[in-house]
């Protein structure tokens, strides 16, 4: 089998709950933000990460390119440990340079991303000059007009020469997804990227996404708390859903199998929620209505157990592991194996 171009094995984040520092010293239970994920994107591939508001998607995604440092476990980017690459520890095989340039970051927040006292040109001019010195003013200019043509901003001769507090927040985005485009990336993490927009211009910035990852061969991570653009971006793409919850990812698999065939009761509330969604008759609701849990002291076992109307004396006591529930569909649940001492153990909450 060839390498993944991104691979993240066993990762764990662990903060220190005041600023995100790990105490040793403290007596406060760290929050474990990321618990133990193992993650492989490949090229020309779309990953959907959804799950609850602090349940670890940030997190899990600047670890991925190489921006949180994990506790534990590794991340590698063509077979090349980042943090190696990063600290200069052992043989390196890729330079940290060349790897940063490869994954990219699209933030929620364009307005902060971008300088407000560049025009556009020089914001776009200045990655461009970096990493490929040897073109022309001329040619950085070219590709540039015809990035941003192709993204909509039309005629790209006036939006160039503007600030950004001249453009709207969508026109905005364009320009930052346009500049970690113009870099040639392998991964481009879109963390909540269009959550900031209009609901009428989040399906247009998918779809200039999508276009412009066949123009560059880009891979996405991209994070949402909402099920509904994770499934367009990812059905679009032929992509994935991973589910997270509390740290971990309990669920990940097809867009179709896990829309179509959800086998964690963490999936079904989630497309519970999402009406459009939802097409099932079971009236039952999905979940207990108790609070989120407290992430320093996250409950044992599963970490689903408590709000989960299914959840038996096994949940509480083990941690479920990777179950194969289908072509590339992993499931974190008991339920998914016939054979399992939970269908013989006590129902919790009944
Ligand atoms: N720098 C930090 N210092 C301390 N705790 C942090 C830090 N960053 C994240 N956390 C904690 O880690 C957990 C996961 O946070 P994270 O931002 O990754 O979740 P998220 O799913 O992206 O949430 P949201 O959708 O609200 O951004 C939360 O409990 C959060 O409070």
């Amino acid at each position: 089998m060839s390498e993944p171009l991104l691979s993240m094995e066993d990762v764990t984040v662990e903060f220190n709950s005041q600023d995100g520092r790990l105490d040793v010293l403290s007596n406060e239970n760290p929050v474990r933000a990321v618990d133990g994920v193992s993650l492989d994107i490949e090229e020309n591939d779309v990953v959907a990460l959804i799950g609850e508001s602090g349940c670890g998607k940030s997190t899990l995604g600047k670890t991925a390119i190489g921006a949180q440092r994990p506790t534990s476990g590794s991340v590698t980017y063509r077979g090349q440990d980042i943090w190696d690459a990063r600290e200069s520890r052992g043989e390196i095989q890729l330079p940290f340079e060349e790897i940063r340039r490869s994954l990219q970051i699209i933030h929620q927040d364009p307005g902060s991303a971008l300088n407000p006292n560049q025009r556009v040109l020089t914001s776009l001019m200045l990655p461009l000059k970096r990493w490929q010195p040897e073109l022309s003013y001329e040619e950085r200019q070219e590709r540039i007009l015809t990035l941003l043509e192709h993204v909509g901003m039309s005629p790209a001769e006036d939006f160039v020469n503007r600030y950004p507090h001249q453009l709207s927040g969508g026109e905005q985005q364009r320009v930052v997804l346009v500049r970690s485009l113009l870099v040639n990336p392998d991964v481009v993490l879109a963390d909540e990227a269009i959550s900031a927009l209009d609901v009428s211009l989040r399906v247009e910035m998918m779809d200039i996404m999508l276009e412009l990852q066949s123009v560059f061969d880009t891979s996405y991570l991209f994070i949402s708390h909402d099920l509904s653009n994770a499934r367009y971006i990812a059905q679009q793409a032929d992509g994935r859903i991973a589910v997270m919850y509390l740290g971990q990812i309990v669920e990940i698999g097809p867009v179709n199998e896990i829309l179509k065939n959800p086998q964690h009761p963490y999936t079904k509330v989630l497309k519970w929620a999402t009406p459009e969604l939802y097409e099932d008759v079971e009236t039952e609701v999905p979940i207990r209505e108790i609070d989120v849990p407290d992430p320093t002291n996250p409950p044992s076992g599963c970490r689903f157990h408590t709000r989960c109307p299914r959840a038996r004396a096994a949940c509480r006591a083990t941690q479920p592991e990777s179950y194969d529930v289908g072509p590339n569909h992993e499931s974190h649940c008991f339920r998914s194996d016939e054979t399992h001492d939970y269908w013989e153990s006590e129902p919790l909450h009944e």
